[in-house]
């Protein structure tokens, strides 16, 4: 902890704790207060306004600001709705003027991400008239080398490129930039004059964003706040994550910051909040009927949080190292996505009443548990000609590192709305693909009359709803349809609202929104203190263990789909991957019986689990034979040269691969709509076993080649869906294979004895009438 703070907070005086208070807290409060409520009045009057001229129907926010929302039939204003946008430089500022201080401003994140949205907030005309931002950090450095270097990094929007360079440049004109060190209050006493210099004698409002290492936090806190926070007006302080590394050194930092800034000066910044989709998550929720009621465990089975990088921790490996997937996504991100989508409704869209309502789902969580989250790591991987360096590879990574890269878990909110209903996160890097989705998969429709139609995998026609986060921002329904004729065939459909497809105009970076909000006070997507406390109460037991007992990671390729074990712990809870499934899917190639085999074989030792026979403790085992169900599930999922090699690893797999509902489902996994009422003849004329084995499989390769042009017996057969004809004449052929058994003397009467049963020791002989298939080919 002494380690992480590397400058603990006791380590400043008690008499500039004092002053500061005495001459910032007091006045700055009151005038923090009043200048609030001055500017903010100018700006809801106008706003307020043009909101009524309109009839838009108005929300309000936190500090009371009206949030712009607009008709859903009013098309033009949403594909252009920045026509009618009220711009902080319409608002009569000119008595009173921001000053924005990028501490850490030679740093990654400052020229990737903070410049370039302060930049597109000035193109857009959001901030006051009078402001000045002013890069703070130890690199050497003068106002025009800054602006050269962040001049590299600035973009225009797309939709007004014309006026871009004459915008850039009048933008970098009020940039400036003072080196200094991060603990030295003569430095930042330094920089203070050089605001007040800027400022020129009016009301001041100060934005300090720390994107600097957290050990240096509180040192810059202290600094600034006693020699550089503002007189006159507000002063705000933006806290970039890690909020620490586990509860202890959180509440610590937490503590340490409390010395020298209120709660309401500090904005801990998740840029996810400030992403569009997950911006949008409340509105599609408590906007529109059709989903607050089927927002529970009544109608809800499961919900998956997705995030996935293609790339691995290229140059970030020194900070990532210690904080690993966990930390770095699962415990911020993720959660607090997961927060705003379980919540109830609020009181109002008031930040307190927010927050207020994200702590309520934080503390109803269960803590997790080590069994419910696996943990991996990429390995290097030569594709193409290309080679992709490991987790390890990274210089600054110790070789020996067990950081996890990747993480899936599954947590419980044990409340009225959501008990039993498993919340699924899944964050990792150096995968195959970018992305960053919400997956809410909805129960079965019970007594569904279509069921028929669908297959033996109900899983697949249930209706999935799909926030994706990024890239190409949609949200879409997936649904079932008929498809049009005279039959009754079903297909899966998405209603999709594509973003791109839908809005004109460029989706603002998330830094944009919420550096907006800081400066306008809004709350609403910052942490609070409170609710950081509870996220780090659920996860912190469980870094703790994972560290302390030294868990190895289980090794993935770079661009691969990450370990196998993420579909054992889905599998565990009865859930599939939705980015892994049907339409979005790949998941007839995935590999599943070498993590039957893994979980067999080579299942690490889970302390304090309770084995089924009683035994518990250090040497306790997970252990698949124990969780039948599933085992079963992963058979399910098998196709039948796997089940063939599982049956031979120990007598209880052996029984349950014979199990012929395993093979049942197998004849018409492929199937829609599957046979009806066939199950008696076939159980009767031998079993589903055999069905497959003589009729099904025969058919399915030699017609499947012929249709698919010769293509081999893999996945690509498999996989396409099966007519109605090839269906019926397997189940002819296995008639006629039944009744040539009994003529030639096999003794199998129903019921399936003899040769004939499903439960001979012998594989099922192949019928000598199967020469029909090649005959009906020809
Ligand atoms: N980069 C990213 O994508 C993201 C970053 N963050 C967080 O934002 C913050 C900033 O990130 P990033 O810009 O990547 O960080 P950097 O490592 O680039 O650090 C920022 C600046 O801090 C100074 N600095 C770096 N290390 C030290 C040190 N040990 N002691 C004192 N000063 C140091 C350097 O400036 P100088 O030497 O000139 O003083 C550096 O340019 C971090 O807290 C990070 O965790 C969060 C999300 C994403
Ligand atoms: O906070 C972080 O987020 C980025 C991913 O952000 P995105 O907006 O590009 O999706 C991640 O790369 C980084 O490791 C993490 O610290």
């Amino acid at each position: 902890m002494a380690k992480w703070l590397s400058a603990p907070c006791s380590h400043s005086s008690s008499t500039t704790f004092s002053s500061f208070h005495n001459e910032s807290l007091c006045c700055s409060r009151k005038l923090t207060a009043l200048t609030s409520i001055c500017d903010f009045s100018k700006w809801a009057a106008k706003n307020f306004a043009k909101i009524q001229l309109r009839s838009h129907f108005e929300l309000r926010s936190s500090n009371g600001h009206p949030l712009n929302a607009v008709s859903l039939q009013d098309e033009g204003s949403a594909a252009n709705p920045q026509s009618e946008e009220t711009h902080f430089s319409e608002l009569g500022q000119e008595d009173s003027t921001l000053s924005i201080t990028v501490v850490g401003a030679s740093g990654d994140l400052a020229k990737k991400k903070i410049f370039p949205a302060l930049f597109a907030l000035y193109y857009e005309d959001w901030l006051p008239e009078n402001f000045v931002v002013f890069g703070y950090s130890r690199t050497k450095m003068n106002d025009e080398e800054l602006r050269n270097m962040i001049s590299r990094t600035l973009t225009c929007r797309i939709d007004r490129r014309e006026n871009c360079e004459e915008k850039m440049a009048q933008f970098l004109k009020r940039c400036f930039y003072h080196s200094g060190q991060y603990n030295s209050e003569e430095h930042f006493a330094e920089l203070n004059c050089k605001l007040k210099e800027k400022e020129g004698g009016r009301l001041s409002n100060r934005l300090f964003y720390l994107s600097i290492p957290p050990n240096i936090f509180v040192d810059v806190v202290r600094c600034a706040s006693t020699k550089a926070s503002s007189k006159t007006g507000w002063t705000r302080v933006i806290v970039e994550k890690p909020f620490g590394r586990d509860a202890e050194s959180s509440s610590e930092l937490t503590r340490c910051l409390k010395r020298y800034l209120t709660e309401e000066q500090i904005f801990r910044i998740d840029h996810y909040l400030g992403k569009e989709l997950v911006e949008n998550l409340s509105v599609l929720r408590f906007s529109n009927l059709v989903f607050e009621p089927l927002w529970s465990r009544n109608y809800i089975r499961n919900v998956q949080f997705i995030f996935s990088e293609d790339f691995g921790t290229e140059g970030r490996g020194g900070y990532f190292d210690n904080y690993g997937i966990i930390r770095d996504i699962m415990q911020n991100h993720l959660l607090q996505i997961l927060t705003l989508f379980a919540m109830e409704t609020p009181v109002s869209l008031d930040a307190e009443d927010i927050r207020n309502e994200k702590v309520k789902v934080l503390r109803s969580m269960r803590p997790l548990q080590l069994e419910d989250v696996i943990v991996g790591q990429y390995k290097g991987q030569s594709k193409g000609g290309k080679t992709y360096p490991g987790y390890t590879d990274d210089p600054t990574v110790p070789n020996s590192s067990i950081t996890p890269t990747f993480a899936a878990a599954a947590l419980f909110i044990n409340n009225a709305r959501w008990d039993g209903v498993p919340f699924l996160m899944k964050a990792g890097k150096a995968l195959h693909t970018k992305r960053a989705e919400i997956r809410v998969q909805f129960r079965h429709v019970p007594g569904n009359l279509y069921k028929r139609n669908f297959g033996t995998d109900l899983d697949k026609a249930t209706n999935e709803l799909v926030l994706r986060v990024q890239p190409d921002e949609a949200i879409y329904l997936k649904i079932n349809n008929k498809v049009p004729g005279l039959g009754m065939r079903l297909d899966r459909s998405d209603l999709n609202l594509l973003y791109k497809a839908r809005y004109t105009r460029e989706i603002p970076d998330a830094y944009e929104r919420l550096l907006l909000d800081a400066v306008e006070g809004e709350r609403r997507l910052f942490i609070r203190s409170d609710e950081l406390d509870a996220a780090w109460a659920l996860f912190t037991p469980l870094l703790k263990e994972l560290e302390e007992r030294k868990i190895a990671p289980e090794l993935y390729p770079y661009g691969s789909r990450g370990p196998v074990g993420a579909h054992y712990l889905a599998a565990k809870h009865n859930v599939r991957w939705g980015d892994l499934m049907g339409d979005d899917s790949h998941s007839c190639h995935l590999p599943l019986w070498p993590l039957l085999f893994f979980l067999r074989y080579h299942t690490p030792s889970l302390p304090k689990h309770t084995h089924k026979n009683g035994e518990t403790g250090e040497n306790a085992k997970f252990c698949i034979n124990d969780n039948m169900d599933v085992l079963i599930e992963i058979l399910k999922r098998l196709d039948d040269r796997s089940l063939g090699v599982a049956a031979c690893v120990c007598r209880l797999w052996c029984g349950l691969t014979r199990n012929d509902a395993l093979w049942e489902h197998l004849c018409f996994r492929h199937l829609s709509p599957p046979p009806e009422g066939v199950r008696t003849v076939v159980v009767a004329l031998g079993g589903y076993r055999r069905l497959y084995t003589v009729c099904v499989k025969p058919v399915l390769s030699r017609l499947g080649k012929m249709r698919v042009g010769g293509g081999g017996a893999g996945g690509e057969l498999e996989r396409r869906v099966w007519t109605r004809h090839e269906v019926e004449l397997s189940l002819s052929l296995f008639c006629v294979d039944y009744y040539e058994r009994l003529l030639i003397g096999g003794g199998g009467g129903g019921g399936g004895g003899g040769r004939i049963g499903g439960e001979s020791a012998t594989p099922p002989l192949p019928s000598s009438l199967m020469f029909l298939c090649k005959a009906v080919n020809v």
